[in-house]
């Protein structure tokens, strides 16, 4: 017999009530209705905040940072920070390194669009502005289109003219693609006590010898209004920490502080993290730069990841193709060009992600029948590429919770797997909460999912390298 079951989690009007056998009738009236409003109201809003500005926020939460002192690292002081050697283990940079230089050399290997940020490309003659590099001279034959999120871009550039483009690859992953970056992001969270759900996704940077670096900048942004339009009227990013993981050892390309008078060479463990935001507002001692990396030297290998000041869900990895975005210096000239790409699996995974949201959206609108299976069929897609996709889990969970005859271990173990990531994601980790309290699951299954992440803090911190 299919089991019955309330229409959405109903903590507030019903604490009490667990029961599962009641008839929608019952359900569809009163208070609950109000209920399921409000639940419905929660996860659609917040998927569609999601589809537009990849991350749903929570203003009310502040983020920790609570190094130990012997971490901290005193010409940073002014920007609380850190420097930690032999941060991981040998093994856990060798996996980060051996999946970047696979990213390189394969899937982000052939950009064959560039971006210009702020515009350099006019759309509408299609003619490239004044100060475009040599290697985009002919840029007017080729196609010029605009691209969300960034300015206007030049499609079909010659390989060959692609790659003198390419200063740096950003090779962007979810935060659970790799054991490897999994592992980092459980030390981060020990070391400095930055939680994993207020991170962004994670960036392995790869400078290749003779690279120029990258530019004098800020992470943070000052012009939260500016910010706010670039993000498309969603509550802008707000990068307030940054870390650092070399995987590399070099000679050059040093991270340098400008106003601290600070250089931090790259060497394989060696982890730096600081904050960018002071008081709410993007602090200019925050300031660095990544120094050139001579001809002569090795490629320069980083992980980096931003944490934002209040948790942060991200939704689909929004890099298809790889391509390449080009900022502007001071004189208005091109530089600090960099190459941004995902892997397949990731990509796959996005896409199931994306069309997933879409399909929970339309099923909670109640105008498509057959919506809900597939959402269910693209969300479970999603995460059999990322088990770990934490907006897809959620998603999940209320997608199967709206079924007719529900699978409680699959929705239990969603949600507790969400939580264990996200304890406090406002709106969205209560009706996990909820979830889990109506289905009765086993109440040491968060616990359980969180002490696992625990396992992986003591794995990642394991004996320091021979020197
Ligand atoms: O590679 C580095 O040393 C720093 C990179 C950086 O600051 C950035 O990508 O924002
Ligand atoms: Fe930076």
């Amino acid at each position: 017999m299919p089991k019955r079951r309330s229409n959405s989690p109903k903590k507030k009007q019903q604490p009490k009530d667990r029961s599962r056998s009641r008839s929608r009738d019952e359900e569809n009236n009163g208070t609950s209705k109000n209920s399921n409003n409000r639940l419905l109201f929660a996860a659609v809003l917040g998927a569609v905040a999601a589809v537009t500005a990849y991350y749903w926020r929570n203003d009310a939460e502040d983020t920790p940072w609570q190094p130990r002192p012997s971490d901290a690292y005193a010409p940073l002081k002014k920007i609380s920070g850190v420097l930690i050697e032999d941060f991981v283990p040998q093994r856990i940079i060798d996996e980060l390194r051996y999946q970047l230089m696979d990213a390189v050399n394969g899937t982000c290997a052939a950009p064959t669009m560039v971006c210009f940020d702020p515009a350099r490309v006019d759309v509408a003659t299609g003619e490239a502005a004044s100060l475009l590099p040599p290697w985009l001279a002919n840029a007017t034959a080729a196609e010029v289109v605009e691209r969300p999120g960034a300015s206007h871009c030049v499609q079909g550039i010659k390989e060959a003219d692609a790659h003198a483009a390419t200063a740096s690859v950003s090779f962007v992953s979810s935060r659970d693609e790799f054991v490897a970056a999994k592992a980092v992001e459980r030390a981060v969270q020990s070391a400095v006590g930055l939680p994993g759900s207020h991170g962004l996704f994670q960036q392995l940077l790869y400078y290749p010898e003779g690279a120029p670096g990258y530019a004098s900048h800020r992470d943070c942004r000052d012009d939260a209004a500016a910010a706010a339009a670039a993000a498309g009227g969603a509550a802008p990013q707000e990068r307030a920490f940054t870390t650092l993981l070399y995987l590399s050892d070099n000679a050059s390309g040093d991270t340098d502080f400008p106003t601290l008078r600070v250089s931090i060479k790259p060497r394989a463990g060696l982890f730096v993290a600081w904050r960018s935001l002071k008081n709410s507002k993007c602090d200019p001692a925050s300031t660095h730069a990544a120094g050139p990396v001579l001809v002569t030297d090795a490629p320069k290998l980083v992980l980096q990841r931003w944490y934002e000041r209040t948790p942060y869900l991200p939704g689909p990895n929004a890099h298809g193709e790889p391509w390449t975005r080009c900022s502007l210096g001071e004189d208005g000239s091109v530089d600090s060009c960099r190459t941004y790409c995902a892997s397949q699996r990731a990509r796959a995974a996005s896409d199931a992600l994306r069309f997933g949201m879409e399909a929970f959206t339309a099923h909670k609108s109640g105008l498509d029948p057959d919506a809900r299976a597939a959402a269910v069929e693209a969300l479970s897609d999603a995460l059999s590429l990322l088990p770990g996709l934490s907006l897809a889990q959620v998603l999940l969970a209320h997608a199967l919770y709206d079924g007719a005859e529900i699978d409680e271990a699959r929705i239990c173990d969603l949600c507790a797997r969400f939580l264990a990531d996200y304890p406090s994601l406002k709106g969205v980790s209560e009706d996990a909460e909820v979830m889990l309290e109506e289905l009765q699951c086993d109440g040491g299954l968060v616990e359980r999912h969180r002490s696992l992440a625990l396992h992986e803090i003591a794995a990642a911190r394991g004996r320091p390298r021979a020197a």
